[in-house]
């Protein structure tokens, strides 16, 4: 416990770098014990006496004033004293446990929530994002106590253009919308998925300074699927099956009408639809509303970004991309985006076009190998597609393991979602990947569906790879003191960038070369040195540094493609005139970070 504090205490002074020295007033349009019950504005025992006359407090709390600093102290010692308290318990009960705490402080006061978790991101985020998040949506309905965001149901259709009104905040900057279909690898949980939209706006006001006024986790809910949730009598969803053709599409359409009605400037972020419709709404939308596909468009980003890093840390030169033989498994939104990502990435680099360069990659489903004699195949996976002359010594369908024998690949990159796919023998089979430092990413999320486990990987394919996953794996104990590096390829080292860097350029689309941008930036963010350690990817505590340079570059490309309008005061014209530095220097200045404003009451 003692520690924790310690810990908590220095982190508190060097988040300090981000605070303004006096902070504006802020105005509420409320008094007394409603200021209290409003997360928002609340400062709890914090507020100052001359601050409680003018609200209309006095009385209504304890005499004395604590200290921002006090508070903070206090809840991370609560912290520090339930991981003691539940030590040797099951994780699962321990990660509840503390996503109760951080739950709770978030729906009383925002502005001391946010600060422990800006401070604490490394600690926190598989708290309020992968894995735990996960657990939250599978346990919901029973662990809900207060709402949190806007549920729009296939009951509301007609009515979410004044429903829109009903979201108490003027502005929206960003909304994260999930229809509930394909939570993490965990399927369709219905409504109970919202905790995904609420877990990384979370993170985009902990990474990319998001005023959390001013984002809006969004459910859309067409009913489920899962036969388990609807015969839950807990079930908080509509029990009926999920919309599908045009009744779906319908819905969506007016819940995209009816926010960029009230809030034309916004920013939209679909997040887990299963794939048919990730594929369908994004074609749909992105040349009409200021959307992305994070699934698709982000955690591509972050694979390429990672993909070349191992090309680095093969000592060769980025050109040497174009020789990588990459195995995807998931032929699913996630994959398919990386592969398309990755692709275009070496059609520029090789000036060829995408027809010869789709040679070195390979792809898998649930079925297999998918190559042209492939029944029924996916549009969406057709064009990834092999000859079987290109294949040779592989049948349609071919095992992981066969083809990993076969083709001796450089990277083996796992977006399944199924846990333990890349087993003994597969990562037995990477040992004789035709690379020098065979790479592994298990992108699977949650934890338990990862494709192997950090240990696993080191222990079957050799001390020799670089290793990465989607959910956060300890660093691995090679013994003689050697560590196997666990890289973390999660798209939040993007999604938050793409959105700053968007909203703060004005642009109403996003354009595949701003989502480039923010690859490139990740992957040039990483130094030589670090890649010889087998880092990839930078500490996630760095994520705000990173986010405001992520940021700068999609804000950037914008510029340069024409599209930016500007934000706020900051008109085109400066936008276009800022530098490089300028402009990260502008992205990080317009992080929003907690701090108690004084309130000022306006009817
Ligand atoms: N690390 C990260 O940043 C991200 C991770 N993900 C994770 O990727 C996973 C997949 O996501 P989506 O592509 O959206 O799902 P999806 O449902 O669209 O696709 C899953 C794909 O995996 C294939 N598959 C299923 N069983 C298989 C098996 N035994 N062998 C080979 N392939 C198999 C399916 O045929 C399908 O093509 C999820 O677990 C998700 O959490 C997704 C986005 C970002
Ligand atoms: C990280 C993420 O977006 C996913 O697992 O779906
Ligand atoms: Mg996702």
């Amino acid at each position: 416990m003692w520690k924790l504090a310690r810990v908590a205490a220095s982190s508190f002074r060097r988040s300090r770098w981000f605070s303004t020295a006096i902070p504006g007033p802020c105005i509420v349009h409320k008094r007394g014990a409603d200021i209290l019950h409003d997360p928002w504005f609340n400062k709890d025992t914090g507020f100052p006496l001359t601050e409680r006359d003018r609200l209309g407090l006095r009385g209504l709390l304890p005499p004395r004033v604590i200290s921002f600093e006090q508070q903070y102290a206090r809840f991370m010692e609560s912290y520090g004293s339930l991981e003691k308290n539940t030590q040797g318990q099951p994780d699962g009960v321990v990660s509840l446990a503390k996503w109760r705490i951080l739950n709770r402080l978030h729906d009383r006061n925002e502005t001391l929530y946010y600060r422990v978790l800006i401070d604490n991101i490394e600690d926190f985020a598989p708290i309020i994002y992968t894995p735990t998040v996960g657990l939250v949506c599978q346990n919901y309905s029973g662990l809900f106590r207060r709402p949190r965001g806007m549920y729009f149901s296939a009951k509301d259709k007609g009515e979410m253009m004044s429903m829109i009104y009903n979201w108490p905040a003027q502005q929206v900057d960003m909304i994260v919308l999930t229809d509930g279909s394909r939570i993490l690898g965990l399927g369709d949980l219905g409504v109970q998925g919202i905790g995904i939209p609420i877990g990384k706006l979370d993170m985009y006001v902990a990474a990319a300074g998001f005023n959390p006024q001013r984002v809006l986790p969004v459910m859309l809910d067409v009913g489920t699927n899962n036969q388990k949730l609807l015969e839950d009598r807990l079930y908080l969803g509509l029990r009926q099956p999920r919309l599908e053709g045009e009744e779906y599409l319908s819905i969506v359409d007016e819940f995209m009408e009816a926010v960029f009605s009230r809030w034309p400037k916004a920013v939209v972020q679909f997040e887990d639809f299963q794939m048919k419709w990730a594929f369908e709404t994004l074609q749909r939308y992105r040349k009409r509303f200021c959307m992305f596909n994070d699934d698709i468009q982000g955690t591509a980003g972050v694979a390429l970004a990672g993909l070349l890093g191992t090309v680095r840390a093969q000592g060769r030169p980025l050109s040497d991309f174009v020789n990588q033989k990459i195995v995807v498994v998931g032929a699913g939104s996630a994959g398919l985006g990386v592969l398309n990502m990755a692709i275009q990435a070496v059609s520029r680099m090789s000036g060829d076009n995408e027809g010869t360069v789709k040679n070195q990659f390979f792809l898998l489903d649930k079925d297999g190998l998918i190559t042209k004699e492939r029944r029924n195949i996916d549009p969406a996976a057709a064009p990834f597609a092999k000859d079987l002359k290109d294949v040779e010594g592989l049948r349609e369908g071919a095992s992981l393991v066969e083809v990993v024998k076969k083709l001796k690949p450089h990277v083996l990159l796992g977006l399944s979602g199924v846990g333990g796919i890349f087993n003994e023998e597969v990562l037995k089979a990477m040992r004789e990947s035709d690379s020098t430092k065979p790479a592994i990413f298990a992108m699977s999320n949650p934890t338990m569906n990862a494709e192997c486990t950090a240990a696993d990987a080191f222990k079957h394919a050799g001390e020799n790879i670089v290793f990465a996953s989607g959910s956060p794996f300890k660093n691995v104990d090679l013994g003689n003191g050697k560590v196997g590096h666990v890289n973390q390829a999660n798209n939040m080292y993007l999604f938050p960038g793409i959105g700053l860097g968007t909203l703060l350029s004005g642009a109403r689309f996003i354009t595949d070369e701003m989502l480039q941008a923010a690859a490139e930036c990740l992957a040039s963010y990483i130094t030589d040195e670090e890649i010889q350690k087998g880092k990839l990817y930078p500490s996630v505590s760095s994520i705000r540094c990173i986010t405001a340079e992520v940021g700068a570059a999609v804000l950037r490309a914008a510029v340069a493609e024409g599209l930016a309008e500007g934000h706020g005061d900051v008109g085109p014209r400066e936008l276009n005139n800022m530098s490089k530095e300028e402009t990260v220097e502008y992205v990080s200045r317009s992080m929003w970070f907690p701090v108690y404003s004084p309130l000022v009451h306006e009817k």
